[in-house]
């Protein structure tokens, strides 16, 4: 099956500090793959650069088939490769559904008369009650963005990058701030997704990871230590070093 991302021998240097070291990742439509590693371990920087946020001191990263490496970040969102909103971006003020027909006007080049756009904008109604219904979100509709609860939040996070058409979809830390005990709710969603669509979740919360990932990757320090089901991953005595390490530094600083 054709790759829809590829990375290889990523590698970004800070100055002397090498914060990316030769990491390579592949991902085909269906994946399921868990990102993780103890803090400090470089993975906001590997997707920071898989987006274009920022530029690799060496390496690959292809999007079906075609070189991405120096292209500009919307460039690669107009590719089908998109991150998940940070929530810091929404409008408070406005409703759910409002989020909604922004990302899809946004994504058709149409946002210049917004009010116009939503009413001659064929199949918008019909996208949006689906995006409400696939996240969960369709009792909230009509709520403003600054009244819902965390894992609302996190839901519409998702909701709007599915609006942008992804391909690749990143998931950076979607249960952030959401309460163990409710987590669950946005792995439900999770699973609901296009099973054609490729998935990199980038989390901390290990019994979500464990649910979610087909595969999983650990980085620490830069490297990738290793990659393979959960089973493997737990087995592996690397990845418990690592987890195991970064606490004790943390308590020696
Ligand atoms: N702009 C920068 N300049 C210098 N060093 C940086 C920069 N950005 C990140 N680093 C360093 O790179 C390392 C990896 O950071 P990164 O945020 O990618 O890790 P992470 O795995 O996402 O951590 P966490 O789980 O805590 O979010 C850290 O040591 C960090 O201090």
């Amino acid at each position: 099956m054709t790759a829809l991302l590829e990375v290889e021998n990523l590698s970004k240097n800070f100055g002397g500090l090498q914060v990316t070291s030769d990491v390579s990742l592949t991902l085909r439509p269906g994946d399921r793959c868990a990102l993780i590693g103890p803090n400090g371990a470089g993975k906001t920087t590997f997707v920071n650069l898989v987006t274009g946020v920022l530029d690799p001191t060496a390496g690959t990263i292809r999007l079906e088939g075609q070189d991405v490496t120096r292209l500009p970040a919307a460039a690669r969102v107009r590719r089908g490769l998109i991150r998940s909103f940070q929530v810091a971006r929404l409008f408070r003020s406005m409703t759910v559904r409002e989020h909604l027909e922004l990302a899809i006007l946004e994504r058709e080049g149409r946002t210049f008369r917004l009010f116009s756009s939503v009413r001659r904008t064929p199949g918008l109604e019909r996208e949006v009650e689906d995006l409400l219904d696939l996240m969960a979100l369709g009792a909230v509709a009509e709520t403003a963005v600054g009244q819902l609860a965390y894992g609302q939040q996190r839901l519409l996070e998702i909701a709007l990058a599915l609006a942008m058409r992804p391909k690749v979809l990143i998931l950076d830390e979607p249960a952030a701030g959401v309460p163990h005990s409710e987590s669950r709710r946005i792995l439900d969603a999770i699973e609901r997704l296009p099973k054609d669509l490729a998935v990199l979740m980038i989390e901390h919360d290990m019994d979500l990871v464990f649910r979610f990932a087909k595969t999983i990757v650990v980085l620490a320090q830069g490297r990738l230590l290793c990659s393979g089901t959960a089973g493997e991953i737990t087995a592996d005595p690397r990845v418990r070093e690592a987890y195991l390490g970064s606490r004790a530094d943390a308590r020696r600083h």
